[in-house]
């Protein structure tokens, strides 16, 4: 704990502590259970000396810290930490331009339809221990390891410990299991697929549990990357979505602007009431707990 705590921040970067986020917040609905999410995270991202484009904001593209890889008190599976991580970051990004050039494809748009907004991503590589001991038995129903929530930008790729927990919302109303095969990735569709196809593509509305079997909670870790597109980019539907049948379900907007709500919810706890409507009624309408 002593060089986690080393790189604390309550911003977009750095080490969160167990239960200092609450990830509904984003969506705009409070936890069933009153008390935050119990992962523990950190996070590495894009900051503006990566791009060189002049005007992106500080907050947005905040520079990384990193926790001691050398010394006598640094474990040793700490010493290739940053290697390793930035190694991840930069395979994950190139898959998920290349996943966006398929989104172009499957829509039937040009080519840069969607890439016109990721030039200088927004992104973030998160890794997620799920942090109540193994072994603790399972007592509240209701306890979450992250509240629910969409994910803010364009998509996001995540690999998982093959262990239950993870939930996805169905058009059915009803939450469920999600364990990834062996060696597979999961892509979630982020917010803005959902506002540039006006809901032909839902974005994946999902949640952990407490991974528990014979009612005791189990390890699980995740590493999500998340390809949240350009600060100054504006996202509106594609025209060809819209016609009489198919009205407009969202306004443009600012990603900079989305990105900052979203984080306002999670990680400060002023619950994000801003064009949540949508996803939180989704929620609201499946069974919670
Ligand atoms: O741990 C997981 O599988 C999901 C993580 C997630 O949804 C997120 O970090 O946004
Ligand atoms: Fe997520």
């Amino acid at each position: 704990m002593d060089i986690k705590m080393k790189v604390y921040s309550d911003t977009n970067r750095g080490y969160s502590p167990p239960n200092s986020e609450n990830t509904s917040l984003s969506l705009g609905l409070e936890s069933t259970y009153g008390g935050n999410d119990y992962f523990e995270a950190f996070n590495i991202g894009s900051d503006q000396e990566m791009y060189q484009v002049s005007g992106l904001s500080e907050l947005l593209y905040e520079p990384n810290t990193w926790p001691p890889t050398e010394g006598d008190r640094v474990p040793e599976g700490m010493k290739r930490f940053r290697v390793n991580l930035e190694r991840w970051y930069e395979k994950a990004a190139y898959l998920s331009r290349i996943l966006i050039r398929v989104f172009e494809d499957a829509l039937e748009v040009p080519e840069g339809t969607l890439s016109q907004h990721t030039k200088h991503s927004m992104d973030v590589l998160r890794i997620i221990n799920y942090a109540l001991p193994p072994g603790t038995p399972a007592i509240r129903e209701d306890e979450m390891g992250m509240g629910e929530h969409t994910d803010y930008g364009f998509l996001t790729v995540l690999w998982a410990d093959r262990v239950p927990g993870l939930q996805i919302l169905g058009r059915d109303g009803i939450w469920h299991d999600l364990v990834p095969e062996e060696g597979a990735l999961l892509v979630n569709l982020a917010d803005m697929m959902a506002r540039i196809t006006n809901e032909q593509w839902l974005s994946t509305l999902h949640r952990v549990k407490p991974p528990v079997v014979d009612g005791l909670i189990q390890r699980r870790r995740s590493v999500a990357f998340f390809h949240d597109g350009d600060e100054d980019a504006i996202i509106s539907t594609l025209p060809k979505m819209i016609d009489e049948e198919h009205p407009p379900l969202y306004k443009p907007v600012r990603l900079g602007d989305h990105q900052l709500a979203k984080l306002r919810g999670s990680k400060s706890h002023v619950i994000n009431k801003q064009n949540t409507e949508r996803e939180a009624a989704r929620v609201l309408a499946s069974k919670r707990t």
